[in-house]
């Protein structure tokens, strides 16, 4: 369980997240959802350990970072660390043993390129696979779909479940709503650094419409498109 009071985030006088207050539980899956500079990597920066806030993020685990992977949207690599090189450093890092790294790249990578010249979807992939084997409880994945091919994405949605089956907490921001829909067990939409509402999963077809309304809106007809 993973629990956040009263988290504020400031980059200089800007307040970025506002009195943040969320529960995350084990053994589910929660979607982020908001426009674009809504506060959602700087939400997952601050409960993967990498930003100074003021408030709290309490969990189950002595050290939450040691027990979390955060795949950012896009994963930076070193030049010249080769993609199995990069996987056993992280596996290093958590004290893993890992053998036979082949069997488990599950998304087909060339493990012995350098990751700095990997496409941007191969890098998402590498990211995640190094991820996923130094076997994290907690999964914090900023558009985990995005850039990535059709097959890799029924895989990434695949793996979500398979992580929720085995307790694991998972928390996914996306922009595209049908990947969340499949995935989640309750979606917060975050506005300006505060979150707006929770939204179960019963709800999550009139989220979608009102989202589409919102967004769409008259904008379109605006353009007066000939
Ligand atoms: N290092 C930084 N310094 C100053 N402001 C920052 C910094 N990082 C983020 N911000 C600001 O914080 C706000 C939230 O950014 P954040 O990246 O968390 O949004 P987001 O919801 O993830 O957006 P997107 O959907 O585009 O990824 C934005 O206004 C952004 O400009």
């Amino acid at each position: 369980m993973i629990q956040i009071k009263n988290l504020t985030k400031k980059y200089g006088q800007k307040t970025v997240l506002n009195s943040i207050n969320i529960k995350f539980e084990k053994g589910k899956v929660y979607g982020i959802v908001g426009e674009n500079g809504a506060g959602k990597t700087t939400l997952f920066r601050c409960i993967a350990g990498l930003e100074k806030y003021t408030g709290e993020i309490l969990s189950d685990f002595e050290i939450l970072k040691n027990r979390l992977g955060l795949l950012l949207t896009d994963p930076f690599f070193f030049s010249k660390i080769t993609g199995r090189e990069y996987i056993q450093l992280l596996a290093n890092a958590r004290q893993i043993q890992l053998n036979d790294i082949e069997s488990k790249n599950l998304f087909n990578l060339p493990l012995d390129q350098y990751a700095s010249t990997y496409s941007t979807g191969m890098k998402k992939k590498l990211a995640l696979t190094a991820i996923l084997l130094q076997e994290n409880q907690v999964f914090v994945l900023d558009e985990p779909f995005n850039g990535v091919d059709i097959q890799s994405n029924l895989v990434i949605t695949e793996l979500i479940k398979k992580l929720k089956a085995t307790e694991k907490t998972v928390l996914i921001s996306s922009h595209i709503f049908s990947t969340l829909a499949e995935t989640c067990d309750e979606i917060f939409l975050i506005k300006n650094g505060e979150i707006l509402r929770k939204v179960n999963q019963k709800d999550f077809s009139d989220l979608e419409a009102e989202m589409k309304e919102f967004s769409i809106g008259d904008r379109i007809n605006k353009l007066e498109l000939k």
